[in-house]
């Protein structure tokens, strides 16, 4: 059973993407990833959480009455809920409750793969837990009467749980460092051979690994489901126009509200997507929301230091665009939408990795980027720093005057 609460405008939710989805499709397909079935769903209006059980009591009653007519198993929350009323509303619902966050750590735990992944995951789950543990022994403090009133019957049991658990994750992040530090040096070798790096990055279920497949014609596991992948697979692409092979990332998706201890501990492989010269930005080009989606997966990039690394914007599934929304060319320059910039224009190529169309455009366009970088990197040692000048003349030759003057305006501190 789904439910999701639309705070209307007061809503204090940090992203400006705005966390309330009135369809829950997102949440169902999440439910469906971990290996659930959605059979029914609910939607809430309220002012503000309700500091018990989260929705009113009268939409509790209304949830109970759904779940008993369904035969729920469960109730999937789309917005995180504290631990009193997750307990609170299991009492009332007589089912477990889960909120957006559990559910994602539940789907990584189940995909993770690799040894590093299996350790991200593992930290992400202890330090969610550690932060509820904190959280109910602060409410169990209020409930003894405050400062000297110490020593409520549980208290012994939860430091004892806090101990293990801050043990456990120093453990992991030691370990995690240790498996880090051996992929770092892998990859420093890769560096010294001088390859060109891009990076596949975008929402999840975007298609980031169809593609992947389709150019390096490799086969990773593509699926619809959320977070298909985990760990980041790398090949050689060789192109053909140019003569030279770049290296192709296929990394984790981005999901709107993701966990920020996800994040942080999925910050090495994220890493990877930050290290890279070029991001692929690939996007559902069909999705009905496509730009709170891109929203998000600029937002992320920002966190991860990665927002002022070229893109190339790959428009995919083009093949479920109807004929009114298909574009006039398979190429076009757009103008990218930036924190603090008046808009960087991108290339935008619209492909179906699943038909395979398109992708000689793509290639072209890797091609058109690696040389530009190439530039910049002769200039590297001269006194300009990254070679802009020279960077934005060798991208007029490749695409005619019209696309220079906002590019130098909108890059003035690359450097
Ligand atoms: N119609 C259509 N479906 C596509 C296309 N590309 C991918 N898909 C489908 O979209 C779903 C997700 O594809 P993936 O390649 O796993 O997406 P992803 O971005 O790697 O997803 P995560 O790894 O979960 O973040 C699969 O069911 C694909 O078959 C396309 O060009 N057209
Ligand atoms: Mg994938």
């Amino acid at each position: 059973m789904l439910v999701g609460v639309d705070f209307g405008r007061a809503s204090t939710n940090p992203h400006p993407s705005g966390s309330f989805d009135p369809t829950l499709d997102e949440l169902a397909l999440l439910a469906e990833s971990a290996g659930d079935l959605p059979v029914a769903k609910i939607v809430a209006k309220r002012a503000a959480p309700d500091a018990a059980l989260f929705v009113g009591s009268g939409k509790a009653d209304e949830i109970k009455l759904l779940v008993q007519a369904h035969q729920a198993h469960t109730v999937l929350f789309d917005q995180a809920i504290s631990p009193a009323q997750q307990r609170n509303l299991e009492r009332v619902l007589g089912v477990p409750v889960a909120d957006r966050t559990a559910l994602i750590l539940e789907i990584f735990a189940a995909r993770a793969k690799s040894h590093e992944g299996k350790l991200q995951v593992e930290l992400a789950r202890l330090q969610y837990l550690a932060t509820r543990l904190v959280r109910r022994w602060s409410h169990l403090e209020r409930q003894s009467g405050g400062i000297g009133m110490r020593g409520g019957p549980g208290e012994a049991q939860i430091e004892l749980d806090r101990r293990m658990i801050d043990d456990r994750i120093k453990k992991t992040k030691e370990r995690l460092k240790q498996v880090q530090r051996q992929r770092g040096t892998q990859r420093r070798a890769r560096e010294r051979n001088g390859v060109f790096k891009v990076s596949l990055v975008g929402y999840t279920n975007a298609g980031k690994s169809t593609l992947f497949n389709a150019l390096v014609k490799a086969r990773a596991y593509a699926a619809n489901q959320l977070f298909a992948t985990l760990d980041t697979t790398t090949r050689s692409l060789y192109l053909e126009q140019a003569g030279a092979s770049v290296s192709l990332s296929d990394t984790v998706g981005f999901i709107r509200d993701l966990p920020h201890k996800l994040v942080e501990a999925f910050r090495a492989t994220l890493q990877e997507a930050a290290d890279a010269d070029l991001l692929l930005h690939v996007v559902d080009a069909a999705s009905p929301v496509l730009d709170e989606q891109m929203a998000e997966v600029e937002r992320v990039l920002e966190e991860i230091g990665a927002a002022e690394i070229p893109q190339i914007l790959v428009y995919n599934k083009a093949d479920l665009l109807d004929e009114s929304q298909r574009p006039r060319a398979p190429l076009d320059w757009i103008e990218r939408q930036e924190n603090g910039k008046t808009g960087v224009r991108t290339p935008r190529v619209f492909v179906s990795a699943l038909e395979g169309s398109g992708l000689n455009v793509l290639r072209e366009q890797l091609v058109q980027a690696m040389q530009a970088a190439a530039l910049n990197i002769d200039e590297a040692a001269s006194d300009d720093p990254r070679g802009i000048a020279r960077h934005e003349a060798a991208v007029e030759e490749q695409q005619g005057p019209h696309a220079e003057d906002e590019r130098a305006a909108t890059h003035p501190t690359q450097a």
